[in-house]
């Protein structure tokens, strides 16, 4: 079969009722034309750039630190603002050390894609990022190693997904290659994330790894020159659901956090429209298959166009952009970047496919034959036709890969491990699902007020932290305090410390 002749039946306009395929009533179309052709109802432009955040002090802090050359360890719980201030970090060191020489990873495809990086294993060079790293993969990649000469400053977004041992090895490995005898070879390191969120999935045969954290790592205390914990919630304003969120991410909930929470969410069955939250993909699949196809509606597949070479074109099939969607009128779907925050057309945002235009001056058909474009009713009110986003992989100043996508996803269901980074404003969990540590944690977190929380399945003792990462913050805690009495400052100004023994 003829390429031409093959990406034609990929996008071709499919059905889910199970009729023939069948061309959308022209009139339907039509009347959306119209609408879209109206300038007044269109987007001026989905770049619209965000108005800058006023940094706390915590923040500032951790700005000055970065700039001034050090190692830092961004910590923090859900919503304290880590993914925004790395976004602005990760600009000022690219100024700074050029563009070139800063490498931004994370532990998963979704992170990294976010922030315009790679994952931690693509740059590394680890070829199988299920198995053991091995450092023969690493030596043997001459552009992984010369990534690893050249970077001055690796950021590692969501390092409560790396293990200590791999931790380590790449430690090891960056010396090696570096030829220096200092930490990471000499590398500025800032990582971020929140150990009392997901944890690292067990590699294969690795599930009894004693260095289950990045913090168990041996190197780990001499890898940062400071380490600071973010404490202002930002996601959440009512004092008290974000007390109640803490409690829960250590694993503790009193008597009565656990009546006000029973008593304040929506505990009837919630509005199908509510994202619901699964912890495993099979459940997340088979509630959207089901729902799309109860619509038995007519509608269009549009099918990602990527460009660029693997490793890095793997990467984007783990992001956020789907390979390929299926779309049509009634569709509940959620907006996976931000197109223009001040309106409201934020990562997260859901709301109702409710038809299909053909934009003027615009070329689409690489992403479906027929040339349209969704329009979408947001949850908020506005009608939005959505253009299509680029997402981009970047190894130091090349774009290594890129997919151009419908910014979309299904959203009557989702998985915790997706969503796992965004602000939701409604969601409905079933809490007596099986969840491991911080599941609940990370699925209530995501909510930005207590009306939005729609919660079943009550039970006290499935809310559980581990006890691993609660002694690391304990210990985290316990030498800012120490450091705060010998300097003289109050436990606020100085919830940070320049060296923490990882150590039990
Ligand atoms: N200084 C600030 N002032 C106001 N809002 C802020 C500030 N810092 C961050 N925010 C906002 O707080 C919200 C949560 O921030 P962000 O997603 O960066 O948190 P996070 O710590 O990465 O959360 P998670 O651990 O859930 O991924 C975002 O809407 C962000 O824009």
């Amino acid at each position: 079969m003829g390429t031409r002749a093959f990406a034609m039946l990929k996008c071709a306009y499919r059905n889910y009722s199970g009729k023939s395929a069948a061309y959308p009533r022209k009139s339907t179309v039509g009347v959306e034309l119209h609408e879209a052709g109206n300038k007044k109802n269109r987007p001026k432009s989905s770049r619209t750039r965000a108005s800058p955040l006023e940094w706390t002090e915590e923040q500032t802090r951790i700005i000055s630190a970065v700039s001034g050359g050090r190692s830092v360890f961004i910590a923090g719980s859900a919503g304290t603002g880590k993914t925004a201030l790395l976004k602005h970090i990760i600009k000022l060191l690219k100024d700074s050390l050029g563009r070139s020489t800063v490498f931004v990873t994370a532990s998963t495809g979704v992170a990294a894609c976010a922030l315009r990086g790679q994952t931690l294993h693509s740059f590394a060079g680890i070829k199988n990022p299920g198995r053991e790293a091995s450092a023969l993969d690493i030596y043997m990649d001459k552009k992984a190693c010369k990534r690893w000469r050249k970077v001055r400053a690796l950021f590692i977004d969501e390092i409560s997904m790396v293990d200590g041992e791999l931790f380590d090895n790449l430690e090891c490995i960056a010396r090696e290659l570096r030829e220096s005898g200092e930490t990471w070879g000499g590398i500025q390191l800032i990582a971020t994330g929140d150990f009392l969120q997901l944890p690292p999935i067990p590699r294969k045969g690795n599930c009894l790894s004693s260095k289950q954290f990045a913090f168990e790592a041996d190197c780990w205390q001499s890898s940062f020159d400071l380490q600071i914990e973010l404490t202002k919630v930002f996601r959440q304003s009512d004092e008290r659901l974000v007390k109640v969120l803490q409690g829960i991410r250590k694993g503790e909930i009193s008597p009565d956090d656990w009546e006000f929470l029973e008593q304040s969410c929506a505990t009837d069955e919630p509005d199908p429209s509510v994202v619901r939250l699964y912890p495993r993909n099979e459940d997340v699949n088979e509630v959207n298959n089901y729902k799309i196809e109860e619509l038995a509606a007519e509608g269009y597949v549009f099918s990602a166009a990527d460009s660029g070479s693997d490793p890095w074109k793997r990467q984007l099939k783990r992001g956020m952009a789907p390979d390929e969607i299926f779309l049509c009128k009634g569709a509940r779907v959620m907006l996976i970047k931000n197109k223009n925050t001040s309106r409201g057309l934020v990562n997260g945002a859901v709301g109702t496919v409710v038809g299909f235009v053909k934009p003027e001056d615009m070329v689409v058909s690489d992403l479906c034959c027929e040339g349209i474009l969704p329009m979408v009713k947001f949850d908020s009110g506005r009608t939005v036709v959505i253009e299509p986003e680029t997402w981009y992989v970047v190894d130091g100043d090349s774009v290594v890969a890129q997919r151009k996508q419908i910014p979309l996803i299904l959203a009557w269901a989702l998985s915790i491990h997706k969503c796992q980074g965004m602000s939701l404003d409604s969601l409905h969990t079933d809490l007596t699902r099986s969840f491991g540590y911080g599941m609940v944690y990370v699925a209530l977190s995501r909510v930005r007020s207590l009306s939005g929380l729609h919660l079943s399945g009550f039970d006290p003792t499935i809310i559980k932290a581990n006890p691993k990462a609660l002694e690391f913050y304990q210990r985290l805690a316990h030498q800012c305090d120490k450091r705060s009495k010998d300097d003289g400052s109050s436990e606020e100004e100085h919830n940070c410390s320049d060296s923490v023994d990882s150590s039990s």
